[in-house]
C-alpha cells in the first residue's frame, strides 16, 4: 500500500465519537494504523466467515454508518490495547516484535462470540438482544489480544486448569487495559456488549465469579469437560485473586491487602511472560506470582505477603 498516515474520525458501537490512525490512498482511506509496530489492521467480514475478509476501505475518512462502527471500535480498541502493552509493559504487540494486530468485525451472521483464532481477532455482530457487536466494548477487546500474548510467552494450553489460567490472564488484563484508559471501568467483563437491554450487567464478574455461576474459591472449581474443562468456568477463581490483590478484602475470613492495579499489572505481566508454561496448573500460578512479586518488590516486602494472601483466600496453595 503507498499512500500516507492520516486521522480518521467516527462513531462506535455505543454511539460514541472517537478517532484514529488511518491510511490515505489513491482508492480512497484504509483501517490501517502504520504507526503502531508493523501496523494495526480491521477487515470487513460482510457476514460470511472467511477470514481475514477485505481490508476496510471508506470513501471520505468519516467513518459514520451504522455498518461502520463494529470497525471504528475493533480498530481504535486494538490501538489502546497495543499502547497498554507497550507503554505500561514495553511490549511492542503480542509477539514483542510489532506483530500485526489483525481484526475482522462482521465475522458471521448475528455470531454471538469474539476470539483469537492464533493470528488475528474475530468479532461477531452479536444478535443485539444477548450480545452487541463485540468490539464495541475495551475490555473484550483487550481479552482478546491478550491470548495472543499468552500464545507467544507462557503458551498455556487452552484446557482444564491451564486453560482457566488462560482465561483470567485475558480478563485482568482486559481489565486493566479498561482501567488503565480510565473507559467506564469495572471490574465486570464485556458489560458494554452484553445484554443490551438489559443494563448493569455483565458476561463475567471479576469481584464476584459467583453472579455468573462461577467459582471464587478452588474448592468449587469444576471438574467436568464442559468449556474445555471449565476454562470460562474456572476462571473465577483466578479473577477472584486478581481482584482481591488489587482492592483487598477478606474472602472466606483470609485477609487480602491491596496493592494497586498498577502492581497487580506488574506481577501478572512477569509471571505470564517470566514464569508460567503451557502446563501450569493453579498451584504453579501461586508459586510463580510469589517468585514474579520477589523479584519486583523483595521476598520480604508487603506486596509479597498480599500475593500469597490472595491466593489464599481463593483456595489456592
Ligand atoms: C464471547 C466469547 C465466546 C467464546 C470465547 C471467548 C474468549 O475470547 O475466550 C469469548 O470472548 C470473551 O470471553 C470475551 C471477554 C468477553
Ligand atoms: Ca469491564
Ligand atoms: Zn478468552
Amino acid at each position: 500500500l503507498s499512500g500516507t498516515v492520516v486521522t480518521g474520525s467516527g462513531t462506535g458501537v455505543l454511539g460514541d465519537s472517537k478517532t484514529f490512525k488511518t491510511f490515505s490512498t489513491a482508492d480512497g482511506y484504509y483501517l490501517y494504523d502504520a504507526t503502531r509496530g508493523k501496523g494495526v489492521y480491521t477487515y470487513d467480514g460482510r457476514n460470511q466467515t472467511r477470514i481475514p475478509g477485505t481490508l476496510w476501505l471508506d470513501a471520505d475518512n468519516r467513518f459514520g454508518a451504522s455498518y461502520d462502527r463494529a470497525a471504528v471500535d475493533a480498530h481504535t480498541y486494538a490501538a489502546w490495547t497495543y499502547d497498554y502493552f507497550r507503554n505500561v509493559h514495553n511490549r511492542n504487540s503480542y509477539d514483542n516484535a510489532g506483530a500485526e494486530l489483525v481484526s475482522t468485525v462482521h465475522y458471521g451472521r448475528s455470531y454471538n462470540n469474539a476470539g483469537w483464532t492464533g493470528s488475528q481477532m474475530i468479532y461477531g455482530d452479536g444478535d443485539g438482544y444477548n450480545f452487541r457487536a463485540f468490539s464495541g466494548s475495551l475490555d473484550v477487546v483487550a481479552h482478546e489480544l491478550t491470548h495472543a500474548v499468552t500464545d507467544f510467552s507462557a503458551d498455556l494450553i487452552y484446557q482444564n486448569e491451564s486453560g482457566a489460567i488462560n482465561e483470567s490472564m485475558s480478563d485482568i488484563f482486559g481489565t486493566l487495559t479498561e482501567y488503565h484508559f480510565n473507559n467506564n471501568p469495572d471490574w465486570l467483563m464485556g458489560e458494554d456488549i452484553y445484554t443490551p437491554g438489559t443494563p448493569g450487567d455483565a458476561l463475567r464478574s471479576m469481584a464476584d465469579p459467583t453472579l455468573a455461576g462461577d467459582p471464587d474459591h478452588y474448592s468449587k472449581r469444576y471438574i467436568g469437560t464442559q468449556d474445555n474443562g471449565g476454562v470460562h468456568i474456572n476462571s473465577g477463581i483466578g479473577n477472584k485473586m486478581a481482584y482481591l490483590l488489587a482492592n483487598g478484602g477478606t474472602h472466606y475470613g483470609v485477609k487480602v491487602n491491596g496493592i494497586g492495579n498498577t502492581k497487580v499489572g506488574k506481577i501478572m505481566y512477569r509471571t505470564l511472560t517470566q514464569y508460567l508454561t503451557p502446563t501450569s496448573n493453579y498451584s504453579h500460578f501461586r508459586a510463580s506470582a510469589i517468585r514474579a512479586a520477589t523479584d519486583l518488590y523483595g521476598a520480604s516486602s508487603a506486596e509479597v505477603a498480599a500475593v500469597k494472601q490472595a491466593f489464599s483466600a481463593v483456595g489456592v496453595y
